[in-house]
Parts: C-alpha cells; sequence; structure tokens
C-alpha cells in the first residue's frame, strides 16, 4: 500500500506528547494572582453575574489571553482555578488590548513580510485518500494516547486502528460526495481573510498548514520559509481549544520550529482559542436567528448545540480545557441572542465518538432521543466545534442525527450552516490576526527557555512581566500507576486489555497460520 509520507516523517521525534514542554505562559516568582482578580468571575455557571463592561472586557482582550495564558491544567490546579485565571488575564488584558484599527493605524508592520498560518485538521479528498489519512490520524499521540513504553506501537496500532475503520469512514466520504471539503473550504476561507486584512491596511500572505492531509504543515512552512515571511500569526482554525485539535497542531509546529534556525529567529505568535470573541459570537448568533425563522414557531424551538467529542480522560485526566470553553462558548452565544430577545430554550451534547473508551457526555444521539421522548417538537441543530462543513456535518448530523430525530417523535428538523467564509466571522478573524501583530516576538529573543515554548517571549514580557517564568506543560498522556483497586489502575488495566485484544487481533489478521485464518474466518492472503 503506498501512504503519503507522514508528518511524522519530517517532524523530530519531540512530536511524542509529554516530552515537549508546551507553555505559553510564564509566570514569574512573585506572581501575584491577587492583583489580577476582577470584580466578579463570569463563568458559564455564573452567567448572571458577567455585567455587558465584564463581557466586553473578556472578548477584547483575547490577544493578550492568548499570548499568557495556554489553558492546560496541571495536577496540582484544578481546571476551575485556571478558568478563574483565564478570566482574571481576561480584564487585564481590557487595559491594554488594542484594537484592529489602532493597530493597523501604527507602524507595527513596517518592512516586515506577514503571515499568517491556518491550521486545520485535514481531510481525505478521495476515497483512496481514507485509510492512510486515518493512519495519519490515529498515528498522532494526541489522538490515541498510549504510555510511554508503549510508544513503539503507536503506528502499528494506528495501521490497525486505520484499515478496521476505514470501510465505515469511506462510506461516509462517498455519501457526500467522495471526499472532504475540508481542503477547499480553508482554502476559500484563507483566500477571504487575505482580502480582509488587506482591506484593513495589512498586507499579509495567508497560508494552510494540515495536520492529517495535504497540505501538511510541513508544507505550508516551506513555503513561509520560501516567502520569507518575518512576522507569523499561527492561527488554529478550531474556536475551542483540545489538546486533540489545536494542541496536537502546536506541538508539531512547535517540534519544527525548534529544529530549524531560520524559524527559531522568525517573528511569530499564537492564538489558541478564540471563541469568546465577540465577532465570533456575532457571526453564530446571526446564523441562529436567521435559521430559526425558517421555522413555523420560532420561539418553540430547541436549539441543539452538537460539539464533536473527545474521549473523557483528556478532560478529566489530562485537563483539556475543550468542555469548559464548549460551554463558555454556548453561554456567550445563549447571552448575545437574549440580546435579540430571543429566549429558546438550549442544549449542548457532544458527537462523533470513535472506538470503546466513555467519551465526553451527554452524547447528542442519546441526548436526541430523550428530546423526543420528553416531547420537543422542533429541533434546529448547531455544529459548534468547527467553522467548516465537514463530514460530521453533512452525513453525521444532516442524515443520521436527522432520521433519528424524526424517529424519535421530533417532527421539524434544522441545521445552522457552518461559518465558512462569512463575511462578519472572516473580518473577525482579520481583526484577530491584527491585533496579535504588536505581541508578535521571537523564539530565541530571550533564553533556551524561549526557545522551547512558541510564547513570544519579548513584547509579552514587557506587558506582564509577572508572568514570565512557571511553565505549564502539556500534561503527560501517562497518568501515574496507583497500585491497588484505583480509579487509575482500573483505567489503565481497562487499557492494556484493549491493548492485548488490538495486539491479538492485529497478529491474527497479519499471521497466515493464524486461529482466524486455519478456522476460514479469515481468507488467506494472496502470499
Ligand atoms: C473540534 C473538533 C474535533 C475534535 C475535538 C476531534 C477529536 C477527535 N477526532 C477523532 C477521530 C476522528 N475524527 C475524524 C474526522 C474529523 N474530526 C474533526 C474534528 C475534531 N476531531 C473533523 C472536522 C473531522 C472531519 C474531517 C473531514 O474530512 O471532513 C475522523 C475521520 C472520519 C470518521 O471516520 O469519522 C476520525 C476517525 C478522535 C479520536 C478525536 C479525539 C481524541
Ligand atoms: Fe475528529
Amino acid at each position: 500500500m503506498n501512504f503519503p509520507s507522514p508528518p511524522y516523517a519530517t517532524s523530530s521525534p519531540s512530536t511524542s506528547s509529554s516530552s515537549s514542554s508546551y507553555s505559553l505562559n510564564h509566570a514569574s516568582p512573585n506572581f501575584n494572582r491577587s492583583m489580577l482578580v476582577p470584580q466578579a468571575i463570569c463563568t458559564s455557571q455564573k452567567k448572571s453575574f458577567c455585567s455587558g463592561a465584564q463581557l466586553e472586557a473578556s472578548v477584547n482582550s483575547n490577544t493578550v489571553k492568548n499570548h499568557l495564558f495556554f489553558p492546560q491544567r496541571s495536577e496540582a490546579q484544578p481546571l476551575v482555578a485556571n478558568q478563574s485565571l483565564n478570566k482574571h488575564l481576561f480584564s487585564v488584558g481590557a487595559l491594554v488590548t488594542p484594537t484592529a484599527q489602532d493597530v493597523a493605524d501604527t507602524n507595527v508592520i513596517g518592512d516586515d513580510k506577514i503571515g499568517v498560518l491556518l491550521l486545520n485538521l485535514g481531510g481525505p479528498e478521495t476515497l483512496d485518500d481514507v485509510q492512510p489519512f486515518l493512519f495519519n490520524l490515529f498515528a498522532d499521540p494526541d489522538i490515541i494516547r498510549l504510555p510511554r513504553i508503549c510508544r513503539f506501537l503507536q503506528k502499528p496500532l494506528a495501521q490497525f486502528v486505520s484499515v478496521l475503520r476505514a470501510p465505515k469512514s469511506r462510506e461516509g466520504y462517498a455519501s457526500i460526495g467522495g471526499g472532504s471539503p475540508l481542503r477547499r473550504i480553508t482554502d476559500e476561507q484563507a483566500e477571504e481573510l487575505k482580502k480582509s486584512l488587506l482591506v484593513k491596511n495589512v498586507p499579509a500572505e495567508v497560508y494552510v498548514g494540515m495536520r492529517y492531509w495535504h497540505p501538511f504543515t510541513e508544507e505550508a512552512i516551506e513555503q513561509i520559509k520560501r516567502d520569507g515571511v518575518t512576522k507569523l500569526v499561527v492561527l488554529p482554525l478550531y474556536p475551542q481549544f483540545s489538546i486533540s485539535t489545536s494542541g496536537s497542531s502546536l506541538r508539531l509546529l512547535e517540534s519544527i520550529f525548534r529544529e530549524d534556525e531560520y524559524l527559531v529567529n522568525m517573528q511569530h505568535t499564537v492564538l489558541p482559542s478564540w471563541y469568546q470573541r465577540e465577532g465570533y459570537i456575532k457571526a453564530m448568533s446571526n446564523l441562529i436567528e436567521k435559521e430559526l425563522k425558517s421555522f413555523d414557531c420560532p420561539q418553540e424551538v430547541m436549539i441543539f448545540f452538537s460539539a464533536h467529542g473527545v474521549p473523557l480522560a483528556y478532560v478529566e485526566e489530562a485537563g483539556d480545557p475543550y468542555k469548559a470553553e464548549m460551554e463558555e462558548c454556548v453561554d456567550l452565544i445563549m447571552e448575545e441572542l437574549e440580546t435579540r430577545k430571543i429566549t429558546n430554550p438550549f442544549t449542548l451534547a457532544y458527537q462523533s465518538r470513535v472506538g470503546p473508551v466513555e467519551w465526553l457526555k451527554p452524547y447528542t444521539d442519546e441526548t436526541i432521543v430523550e428530546l423526543g421522548k420528553k416531547g420537543v417538537k422542533s429541533l434546529l441543530a448547531v455544529p459548534i466545534s468547527f467553522v467548516s462543513e465537514h463530514i460530521e456535518t453533512l452525513e453525521e448530523i444532516d442524515v443520521e442525527y436527522k432520521e433519528l430525530a424524526l424517529q424519535s417523535g421530533i417532527e421539524k428538523w434544522g441545521r445552522v450552516p457552518a461559518l465558512g467564509c462569512e463575511p462578519a466571522f472572516i473580518s473577525d478573524l482579520a481583526d484577530a490576526v491584527i491585533e496579535s501583530l504588536p505581541y508578535v516576538g521571537a523564539m530565541a529573543v530571550s533564553n533556551l527557555e524561549a526557545r522551547q515554548s512558541l510564547v513570544p517571549l519579548g513584547s509579552v514580557e514587557s506587558l506582564l512581566a509577572a508572568y514570565d517564568s512557571q511553565r505549564r506543560e502539556l500534561p503527560s498522556p501517562v497518568i501515574v500507576w496507583e497500585w491497588g483497586w484505583t480509579k487509575s489502575a482500573e483505567t489503565w488495566n481497562g487499557r492494556a486489555a484493549m491493548l492485548a485484544v488490538l495486539l491479538l487481533l492485529f497478529f491474527e489478521v497479519t499471521t497466515p497460520d493464524s486461529f482466524f485464518h486455519q478456522w476460514g474466518i479469515l481468507l488467506p492472503s494472496s502470499r
């Protein structure tokens, strides 16, 4: 079989998750949390305490937050604490973040050649691409998280799982036209972003770097170097951060940067998540408002946010902020709708689970059935974790979930389109890029530690010197072993058993004298 050279072939071994430092945050030893405490903490649970001013602050200061705080959790710090800290940073940022207009009016650009790198997942363009695409996906240690001592199994396991998954996946892609629309849509978004930046007086080249299919991130980086970009803004096209999406792409990027003298010296900055930006929230609200009008009784429609799930362990063990960011995002959209006198009931559920482990709940399919039982008659599905149409909107939501809803007693079904190239959304992305420019710095400016992080130190340092030493590592997927009948031991026993079964299956399928072959369950290979 002919695989495209997977991204792993060209990147350093440090794509492995636990070894690479992953911090975007540098907190100093004299970091004083109290000075950052805001008037009120605006969490998704405490929606009613969120004043307009605070919301403004959190929205406008996104850039600063991103430079200072990569929302991850260490064992010692519960996620809740991080969330609060996150909010504190918003407030500080609100005092200093210039608007896109301010930035465009100043001479931040000068003689620089500005580049924007859009990071995305990538998708198979033909049905023949499906299995090698899945191989790249499952070979990512941020997608299948093996204990470090089992890392040598990553690629054989990826091969096995991708072969197993390919028929189902291929069927899905066949039903949406024979391939993923992701490359086309992301290219269009890049083109529109470039135009929008130009209109705002910021000439820039926009590049697309996919994680699991063409154009691979490595290809984009080569082009960036050829073009002589001097300032780069890295923008993952996922509104909310997850270890499995933006995290994985940034980890790869970091390993590429660290190995390359040109890149180490190139000024750059990263916007790891931007779900709380006013422009994004308004653009999503516009789409929902418009789609609600297509129902006979718009006010009775259940607004059903459906996000791509992640395994529960990502959130509960590794501290992935994905769930918290998702919930906050939904709350912000509902608050915006409320200002437009739209007060529909709403709910959030998680779709697209893969494999035998527990994923974030509630699951979309189960929730749809429950809503049907409760007598909900009209439902508007809102894909919330991704900004382009893709297999999970076009097939899973539009076909599978719609059918399930109608079978469950829901009579009226609607679906909000993905943002794609919505002008308000693209314009806000352009603003996000422009607002980040004053904070662009070089990895190599400061010291060895700076080289290990995607955080631009120079400009951030002067803003909030308070945060310049503590490094937050992306939590290792290896949870420390605990003896006894503990939750961790149970998890790892389960994983070990699963691994053993998978390996057994792998050898059964690949060995001609195996049990399955002897009993005629598998046909003998042509060898
Ligand atoms: C925020 C978005 C996404 C998260 C989080 C995410 C996590 C995640 N995904 C898988 C497994 C698969 N994902 C697949 C396709 C796919 N995933 C996303 C987004 C997120 N994934 C998108 C946009 C797409 C579709 C791309 C396209 O071609 O249109 C697939 C392949 C399709 C299929 O077979 O269902 C798999 C497999 C895991 C395991 C995971 C978290 C660990
Ligand atoms: Fe996925």
